[in-house]
């Protein structure tokens, strides 16, 4: 089971992250109380050995801002929130980064269909927090896909055994206040995803 951790703006908490075992950690570059900038993001991927992922995420940006901020970031994946035209995955394919397209669940949940890398499947309100209906997309993403939305280390097994996803991701779940991480919480977070899987 693939895990990301998401939202992270603090050195610590990467290393948490990293220690606990996590497959990608995510840096928020988009509206939203976990927001950090590209120089930031550039400073906490730094901080990430070559086997992590580490993903910008992104909320309705154009592609050229997007790139800009990938490329002063160096983070190797873009994740795009939204219903973002098919031409947008297009015209980031020669960043040469993973593409995660994130959708909620009424929208075309093929991975690949979009020329996406990965596909993310999330609630309606990305990074709520707030718990959605896992199990109404059970069997129906195709391909590479992590489940999102209300994930936290007490449902993670639960979410997993109801939708079957690829991969789990996870912000405010593993947080002791609104954007704040919590690393006892993304320790326990690895421990019951590997627990599940
Ligand atoms: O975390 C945010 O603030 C955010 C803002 C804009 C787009 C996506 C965002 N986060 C993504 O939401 C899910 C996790 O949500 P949850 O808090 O665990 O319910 C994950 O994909 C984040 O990358």
């Amino acid at each position: 089971m693939y895990v990301k951790i998401c939202g992270l703006s603090e050195p610590a908490h990467v290393a948490a992250a990293v220690e606990a075992g996590a497959d990608a950690v995510g840096f928020v570059m988009t509206r939203s109380t976990r927001r950090v900038s590209p120089g930031r993001a550039a400073e906490l991927a730094a901080l990430v050995p070559a086997h992590v992922l580490t993903v910008g995420v992104f909320r309705g940006e154009d592609p050229e801002t997007v790139r800009a901020a990938a490329l002063a970031s160096g983070v190797r994946a873009v994740q795009l929130h939204g219903r973002h035209p098919h031409a947008d995955f297009v015209a980031l394919k020669d960043l040469g980064v993973t593409l995660l397209r994130a959708v909620d669940s009424t929208a075309d949940l093929r991975c690949g269909a979009y020329d996406e890398d990965l596909l993310l499947v999330d609630a309606p309100h990305a990074g709520s927090g707030q718990p959605w209906d896992w199990a109404a997309v059970r069997g129906r993403p195709s391909g590479r896909w992590l489940l999102a939305g209300g994930l936290a280390p007490g449902n993670v097994a639960e979410a997993i055994a109801a939708a079957g996803p690829w991969g789990v991701d996870v912000s405010s779940g593993v947080e002791s206040a609104p954007g704040v991480k919590d690393p006892a919480l993304i320790e326990a977070f690895l421990k019951a995803v590997r627990g599940a899987a």
